[in-house]
This record gives C-alpha cells, structure tokens and sequence, in this order.
C-alpha cells in the first residue's frame, strides 16, 4: 500500500487530469485512492483544480466517518466507499461528469452492444437510478450497482464513478467508457438524420464582439450540438445535474441578434443563438469554459434523447433545488 503523502500527490495531480481531459468541467467529479482497508485520501469539495495542492487532500476513514485535513471531503465520498467495501482490491475511484457517458446514463443504455473486449476493459458496466448529489439516495443506488460487480457506473442523470486497481487502470476505463458511450450516442447532430448548419464563426464572434462591453466575460462555441438544438428546440429542460445547477433548470434558443442574445443575458448564464451555436455569461475564462462545456454536453443530452423519444428532464423541484444550493453555496467555494 503506497503512503498517504504518495497517495495525496497523485489525486491531487489527477483532478487536473480530469479537468483537461475534459472528464469534468469547473470543481465537478472528484478522484480518490485507497491507503488503508477502511481508509482512503479524496479531493475536497468544491476546490478548483487547477490550484489544488497535496496538502489540500482529505483522508477520510469509511468505518468511523472521520476525516484529517484543512478542507471537507467530498460530498461523493460515499460513493468511492462503497467502491472500496465491493472490491477488496479497488486501489484508485473517479467520479466524472463526462459527456457521452452522461448522454447514455439518461437513455439508451439497454441498447448498448459491448464486445466482450470492451466489456472486459471497463470491468463490466451498470446504470444507477437517480439521486440527489451528494445525497445517501445516491449512494444508496450506486452501491446497488456496484453489487453487480461493474467497475463503470453509469449515473443516471449526473455522471460516472470509474474503480481501477490503480490510476492508470481508472483512467483508461474512463476514457474506455466515453468512447463505447460516444459510439452509441445519438447527440452527434450528423447521426440525427438532418444537415447541420455549420454556423459562421463570425457571425457568433460579431454578436459576442458587440456584446462584450456590457458584461464581465463572455465565452462562446459553435459546437454542432449547440446549432442543431438551437434548430430543434426554444427551450430545453435540465436532464442533467450540473446543467441544473450552472446553467439553470431551462435553456433558452433566442434570434441571432445581439439586442436578442443580450437581453437572454440579463436573467441567463447561458443561451443558445439560433443556428450560431451558443453564448454564455461568465466571470473569467475558466468559467466560461466550464459554461460552454455544460452547453455542449447538454445540448448532446438533447439530441441524444430526443432521437430515442426518451426525455429524461429533472424534476422541477430537483433542478430548482440543485440551482439554489449551487448559487448560494457551491458556486461560492471554487476559489477554496
Ligand atoms: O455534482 C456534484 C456536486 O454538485 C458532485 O457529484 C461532484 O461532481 C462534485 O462534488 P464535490 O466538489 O466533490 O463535493
């Protein structure tokens, strides 16, 4: 068993991992590693990234509950529990919110058509039911598909926990994951049957160009999943835990004009420009990168459901509740 300095610097280093692999947009997901039968070293809640250190990882204790360190765990640690109680020989947990993987824990799992190659190289694959972030539902649901013995959790609704024997294993099965779930997703516009208007950059960039003076930071994408929903649909539901909680429980699609895009910001973070792509409201660039990121992925979502005729959208309740808890709270602890 490595020792707990060891173990902090890894996980320290592969929540950046996992952020630039683009596994997890902002401080979502976290990444822990075993160092003890009861015992194992998590990231923090709600921490960037990009500034966490060694020093800023928790041990926690899964038998008392009891953790060390100068930040609170976090809130998923005990899903990554209930991973090391199933398997004896689980050295190394993630949680992500990746893309495609979150496309096919909303729909379309029973469809998937592994090879036994595949299947082997994830360890076996699972679909949870839903629960709140962060919440003893979820746990509750994961560890029921843990019991199956699935090492690749799809998360309905939210994301995926991945278990290896080690980083490298954990890793490879993340993206393993994406690439099987990418296959077999529908949110790619060019797989839903109809031609995507690829948007005129600068037709965006003129729109945010002249917006720009009027806001703090603006990020933008003409990703085609972005275009294609902005043809399909005014408005988008939340299918997604952190669409809810960044974005909101809605998405709007206004006119590709800027007086129409500006007035979306004033009550938006995010708004989808009709067959330009989409526009979001940020504080600083890794925000907005964050924001276009959750755009994107659930612009993909959309298309993905809407193709199998299977929305999955959040409660409004839970999408409302997600939003409160993340302004008031969450959105607040980035910085530590
Ligand atoms: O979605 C959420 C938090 O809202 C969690 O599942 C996770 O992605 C991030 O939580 P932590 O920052 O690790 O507490």
């Amino acid at each position: 068993m490595m020792t707990v300095e060891t173990a902090k610097t890894i996980v320290a280093e592969s929540g950046l991992k996992l952020l630039e692999s683009k596994l997890v947009a902002r401080t979502w997901g976290n990444v822990s590693c075993r160092t003890g039968d009861k015992t194992f070293v998590i990231t923090p809640s709600g921490l960037s990234y990009e500034q966490m250190t060694a020093a800023d990882i928790v041990v926690y204790d899964a038998e008392s509950g009891n953790w060390e360190g100068s930040r609170k765990p976090s809130s998923e640690k005990g899903v990554h529990a209930a991973a090391y109680a199933q398997f004896p020989d689980a050295g190394f947990v993630i949680h992500t919110h990746q893309m495609y993987a979150s496309a096919i824990g909303l729909a379309g799992f029973d469809r998937l058509k592994l090879t036994d190659e595949e299947e082997a190289a994830l360890g076996g694959i699972a679909l949870s039911k839903y629960g709140l972030p962060g919440s003893k539902k979820l746990m509750k649901n994961v560890k029921a598909s843990l019991a199956t013995g699935a090492h690749a959790i799809l998360m309905a609704q939210h994301g995926a926990l991945i278990v290896g024997k080690d980083e490298k294993e954990a890793f490879e099965r993340a993206m393993k994951l994406e690439e099987v779930c990418k296959a077999a997703c529908h949110g790619q516009p060019s797989t839903s049957g109809q031609p995507t208007q690829v948007s005129e950059g600068s037709a965006l960039k003129a729109i945010v160009d002249s917006l720009a003076p009027s806001f703090q930071y603006l990020a933008y994408t003409s990703h085609p999943a972005t275009i294609r929903t902005s043809q399909a649909s005014a408005v988008i539901e939340a299918q997604l835990d952190d669409m809810a909680q960044m974005i909101g429980p809605k998405l709007y699609a206004v006119p590709a004009s800027a007086e129409a895009v500006g007035k979306a910001l004033e009550t938006q973070d995010a708004v989808l420009v009709k067959n330009l792509g989409a526009v979001c409201k940020a504080v600083d660039k890794a925000d907005g990168d964050a924001l276009t990121l959750l755009t994107e992925k659930a612009c993909v979502a959309y298309l993905h459901t809407h193709a199998l005729g299977d929305f999955v959208n959040l409660s409004w309740l839970d999408a409302n509740l997600m939003r409160f808890v993340y302004l008031k709270k969450y959105s607040k602890k980035s910085g530590g």
